[in-house]
């Protein structure tokens, strides 16, 4: 399943961040990637280990812990720092799969779910769709500044070449509490059930039945 975050970031916090990447120098993304992955990644990303690097991730942090959509699909235990990857005219992320392990801030996680979040308006460049291989065809993603994608990391994906504009995200990867996607969609099928009871029948015994099978569930499913 694709979580879409719909203005996850503020108009003002992307402009923030926007300030912030100003002021900052980009390096080859290659660095970063390995595998295969490095042969296809032409991007350029932030210095990993930049001050200003820190408080974009303070900036984005700060978003996620207010949206309970992200929570609830994701079941977040760890969080990668975000990278800030920036695509200029020719550039690309060749077709992929990211890492099942991926280390950052001092730790290595296991990666169950990765995102991106749009830094820039789909205006302001040609291409670099975000492309990911699912069971109903091919999913093109291409957001409005400040909205993210939350997607399974086992899925195949590229960034199609930018050509024309300059094509702005911030990426990072999750570990889920709950690894395996068909439980997490599970999951989030019944919250959303438990939240129409919670307005419609608040207190009725099918309302409370819903909250225990969802704890339940949820315990069963939880790697602690
Ligand atoms: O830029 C994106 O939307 C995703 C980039 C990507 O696939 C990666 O960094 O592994
Ligand atoms: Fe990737």
């Amino acid at each position: 399943m694709y979580t879409y975050i719909n203005e996850l970031l503020t108009a003002s916090e992307v402009d923030q961040i926007a300030g912030i990447v100003t002021k900052t120098t980009f390096v080859s993304g290659a660095a970063t990637a390995s595998g295969a992955a490095k042969n296809v990644k032409n991007n350029e990303q932030l210095q990993m280990n930049d001050t200003q690097l820190q408080n974009i991730n303070y900036i984005i942090q700060n978003a996620l812990v207010k949206s309970p959509l992200f929570r609830e699909a994701t079941f977040v235990r760890h969080i990668l720092p975000f990278m800030v990857s920036r695509y200029l005219p020719g550039m690309e992320y060749g077709w992929h799969v990211d890492s099942p392990l991926m280390s950052g801030g001092g730790g290595t996680i296991r990666a169950d779910l990765s995102t991106t979040i749009f830094l820039n308006d789909p205006a302001e460049y040609e291409g670099g769709e975000l492309e990911i291989e699912s069971d109903s065809g091919l999913q093109k993603f291409k957001l409005p500044k400040g909205h993210a994608i939350v997607y399974p990391t086992t899925k195949l994906h590229r960034v199609a070449p930018v050509t024309q504009g300059v094509r702005l995200v911030a990426v990072s990867w999750i570990q889920s509490f709950v690894k395996d996607t068909e439980k997490r969609d599970l999951l989030f099928q019944l919250k959303a059930l438990q939240e129409v009871l919670n307005q419609q029948q608040q207190g009725s015994q099918v309302h409370l039945s819903s909250q225990q099978l969802y704890s339940n569930l949820l315990r069963m499913f939880c790697e602690a």
